[in-house]
């Protein structure tokens, strides 16, 4: 571990400038007395820029809080927090929106498209918001990636659940936001629309240069990641390169007496 800077405004955060996210010693406990529960406990990690990471581990172990930690969608009870450069933990609530609205794209189980507007105007909805104006080539590409030029013009309703999926992959990345965070974005989708759209996310690192990462249970899912974090109890207690899903479901087994789901 390097020094951890204390400057806001430093060129890059603890983990140098190859890390696209960082936490330090961060701890999170929900409830108080009898009924706290330490969801996180003292997590330093840093998280590669330009790279695909997974996050696994059994039920309860920590892996949504951690993501919602590390995208300031959740205060830590303890520790810091970057994004870039920029430490998160400490940000008034109006600029941490902004830094999400800036910076970082999320993909959830459910896609959220309004039922209005079809594919494209969902992609560029929070651009539009924003009030920033998509750089059209950037857009094209998006679009070429996930593979939804010949459905830009269809109404949610009129795709599949993939497709829609893919949709909100598109909209996360029409920003170019630094870091994109899904939450099992499969979760949803039957195997053939999963395996679309675990393609689209990896393509979206190979070929656009984006740092991605995503929450899941599911090992074939964490066999298109570059690297997969192991949650058990608050703590990252292991961690692979370059998984494959029998490597991934290996290393689950070992969580012993725990469910993995
Ligand atoms: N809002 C909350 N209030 C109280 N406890 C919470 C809250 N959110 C999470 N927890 C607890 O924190 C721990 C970690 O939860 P978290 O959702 O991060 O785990 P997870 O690994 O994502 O689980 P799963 O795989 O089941 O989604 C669990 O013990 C959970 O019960």
């Amino acid at each position: 571990m390097t020094t951890v800077s204390t400057a806001v405004e430093a060129p890059h955060g603890p983990g140098g400038p190859h890390a696209a996210a960082s936490a330090r010693q961060v701890t999170k406990a929900y409830g108080a007395g009898e009924t706290r529960v330490i969801a996180l406990d003292a997590v330093d990690v840093d998280i590669a820029l330009g790279r695909f990471t997974a996050i696994m581990g059994p039920s309860g172990s920590g892996k949504s809080t951690l993501m919602h930690c590390l995208a300031g969608l959740d205060t830590v009870s303890d520790g810091r927090i970057w994004i870039g450069a920029t430490e998160i933990t400490g940000l008034k609530d109006r600029e941490l929106t902004r830094l999400r609205r800036d910076k970082i794209g999320f993909v959830f189980q459910a896609f959220n498209l309004l039922p209005t507007l079809n594919a494209l105007e969902n992609i560029t909805l929070p651009m539009d918001i924003a009030g920033r104006k998509p750089d059209r080539s950037w857009l094209d590409q998006v679009v070429e990636t996930v593979g939804l030029a010949d459905r830009l013009s269809h109404r949610p309703a009129q795709l599949s659940g993939g497709q829609q999926q893919r949709v909100a992959v598109a909209r996360a990345l029409a920003s170019r936001p630094e870091i994109i965070f899904g939450d099992e974005p499969t979760g949803n989708l039957d195997s053939r629309s999963g395996a679309e759209l675990l393609t689209f996310l990896r393509r979206s690192v190979d070929e656009l240069q984006q740092t991605i990462v995503m929450v899941t249970h599911d090992p074939v899912a964490a066999s298109y990641a570059d690297r997969v974090l192991f949650l058990a109890d608050g703590r990252i207690v292991d961690e692979m390169a370059a998984p494959t899903a029998d490597s991934v479901l290996d290393r689950m087994g070992r969580f012993d007496g725990k469910r993995t789901s």
